[in-house]
């Protein structure tokens, strides 16, 4: 199983090109839980298997798109490959990064988990069947600058103040952006500390960007800092520095 997490991570480390998976992995001796990953398999990471039908991948555009959220992923799309001289095409400097609504087909977590909850699990901001309603949004990421781009749109169902996005909405989406981050940049880690300093609202409804950069890695300790602006950058909703620790995966799975 741990090992199964581990080829996760590997192959959001191969998205982001960087140095291979530093995390130390240990193998959990006694755990009977079968853990498929949907993502390993979708990333054509492991064989194609006939019993599993392909996962539905919540970062290509759908009709909820407003016209700016469509133009920026265009825009970034665009970038990840490029045309040579010649007329090849070769890698660019951006990736997009697939995402679907759970890492595991079971999710782990030690002996609070019945095995309805291991097999309902979803990710957090990718529950919400209606599209446009919660959380839509594309990440893109550019090992060479080490920094990650993501466009959000906010919908109807993540109202806090009136007609504008909850705090928590925006946390989520900002833990989620730096926590992908370092993930690729580090392997496995947790959120340590997210510092966030709200400094104007953002109209539900509205796409913004967030942009996530590496500040410096000391050890196990990776520091990442998150902006929140308008699509044109002219105004900042929010400022976030933010801590990851790497973790030992083994120990996540048995509960620890
Ligand atoms: C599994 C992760 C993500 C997967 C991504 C997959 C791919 C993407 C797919 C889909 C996208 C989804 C992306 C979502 C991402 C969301 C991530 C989250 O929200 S994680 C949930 C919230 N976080 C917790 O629940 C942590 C709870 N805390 C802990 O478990 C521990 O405290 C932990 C692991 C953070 C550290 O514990 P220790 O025992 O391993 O290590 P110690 O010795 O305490 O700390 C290590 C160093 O860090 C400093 N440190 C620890 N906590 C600190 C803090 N709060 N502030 C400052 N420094 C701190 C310490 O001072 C120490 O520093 P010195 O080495 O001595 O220099």
């Amino acid at each position: 199983m741990a090992r199964s997490l581990g080829r996760v991570f590997n192959g959001f480390q191969r998205l982001g090109s960087l140095s291979p998976m530093k995390a130390h992995l240990s193998q959990p001796s006694a755990t009977s839980v079968a853990v498929r990953s949907t993502l390993v398999r979708s990333m054509g990471l492991a064989l194609p298997s006939p019993f599993f039908s392909k996962p539905r991948d919540f970062s290509l555009p759908n009709s909820s798109w407003s016209s700016e959220m469509k133009r920026l992923y265009e825009h970034y799309n665009s970038q990840c490959e490029v045309e040579t001289e010649a007329g090849e095409k070769q890698e660019g400097p951006w990736r997009r990064l697939p995402s679907y609504n759970r890492l595991l087909k079971y999710a782990t977590g030690g002996v609070y988990l019945s095995k309805i909850i291991q097999s309902q699990a979803r990710l957090f901001t990718r529950n919400i069947k209606e599209t446009g309603a919660a959380f839509e949004y594309v990440l893109f990421v550019n090992s060479e600058e080490k920094k990650c781009v993501c466009i959000f749109q906010a919908g109807h169902l993540l109202e806090g103040p009136p007609g504008h996005v909850h705090g928590g909405a925006i946390a989520t989406m900002i833990d989620t952006v730096t926590g992908t981050h370092a993930t690729i940049l580090s392997g496995p880690v947790m959120t340590a500390n997210l510092n966030i300093s709200y400094r104007s609202p953002i109209p539900l409804g509205s796409t913004v960007l967030l942009e996530s950069t590496l500040d410096r890695k000391e050890g196990r300790k990776t520091f990442i800092t998150c902006k929140v602006t308008s699509t044109d950058g002219s105004k900042v909703h929010t400022e976030t520095t933010a801590l990851f620790v790497s973790i030992n995966i083994g120990h996540l799975l048995l509960g620890g």
